[in-house]
């Protein structure tokens, strides 16, 4: 029986003061919000996910995105060290959550900076992005964390986007996928696919063929419907408007306990 557990964090109170980097601030409803947020954490439900809740952080504008306070690999929790200040205070209840399920904790620790966001998970490979809010001290940090369990670290450029995985995410089969005015070495993954649409580039695998996606991504839900597999879309326009993404608003932690 697959044990399959995504961590969440509902958002506060304060997110429209969320930060904004590369795009224009622009209004955010937080009673839609509210909305959006249900029917993703609805659509992980759905496809056979257990959510467990973060411990809610509402001083912190941007805690909703509670990928970037932490990242897990084959059971162990690396707790991040936001390149951007006022994130710092959300690992406190990343680091209560992944305690209560047991998961032995690393944390990144004074000067270097990782957020969760620039971290993406291939199979053995660890790509991470250096350039925006992670900087050489949280790449390094991450090696020694992640190494000695088996992961290959690669270090890639950002430049063009918040976080690496703004730029680019994975399918199931191991290709990257990106939008490529917005990735920096497209060569450096071994198979790169473009995709038609910005928010096209984030999919969150919920198992088999299956792909959560942005409803603000049609062409390329289409193109890889054509390629045989599954989008489940959803509506997340009000955390776009803060650099957020359907990969940033969840933690999959895959057979914790296999
Ligand atoms: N991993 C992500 O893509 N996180 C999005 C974070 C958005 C948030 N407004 C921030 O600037 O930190």
């Amino acid at each position: 029986m697959p044990d399959n557990k995504a961590l969440v964090r509902r958002p506060g109170p304060r997110l429209a003061e969320g930060l904004v980097t590369r795009v224009g601030r622009t209004p955010v409803d937080t009673v839609l919000a509210a909305r959006q947020w249900e029917g993703y954490v609805a659509a992980l439900h759905a496809h056979g996910w257990e959510t467990v809740e973060v411990p809610a952080a509402d001083d912190c504008p941007d805690a909703v995105f509670v990928e970037d306070a932490v990242v897990v690999f084959r059971g162990v929790a690396l707790l991040a060290r936001s390149g951007a200040v006022s994130r710092r205070p959300e690992t406190a209840g990343a680091e209560a959550a992944v305690t209560a399920l047991g998961l032995p904790v690393e944390r990144v620790r004074e000067p270097g900076t990782l957020d969760g966001g620039d971290v993406l998970k291939v199979g053995d490979t660890v790509y991470v992005g250096r350039g925006g809010r992670t900087d050489d001290g949280g790449v390094r940090q991450l090696r020694s964390a992640f190494e000695p369990m088996g992961a290959r670290v690669v270090a890639v450029p950002v430049t063009k986007v918040l976080h690496l995985k703004s730029a680019v995410t994975a399918l199931p089969d191991g290709t990257v996928i990106g939008y490529p005015p917005l990735v920096d070495d497209p060569s450096v993954f071994p198979r790169f696919l473009p995709v038609p649409e910005e928010p096209g580039a984030h999919v969150v695998l919920l198992g088999g063929g299956r792909l959560l996606m942005a409803a603000s991504a049609p062409r390329t839900a289409e193109l890889l419907t054509d390629m045989g597999y599954e989008p489940v879309s959803v509506d997340i326009g009000e955390f776009e408007k803060l650099e957020g993404c359907v990969t940033c608003l969840s933690v999959r932690l895959r057979n914790l306990y296999a």
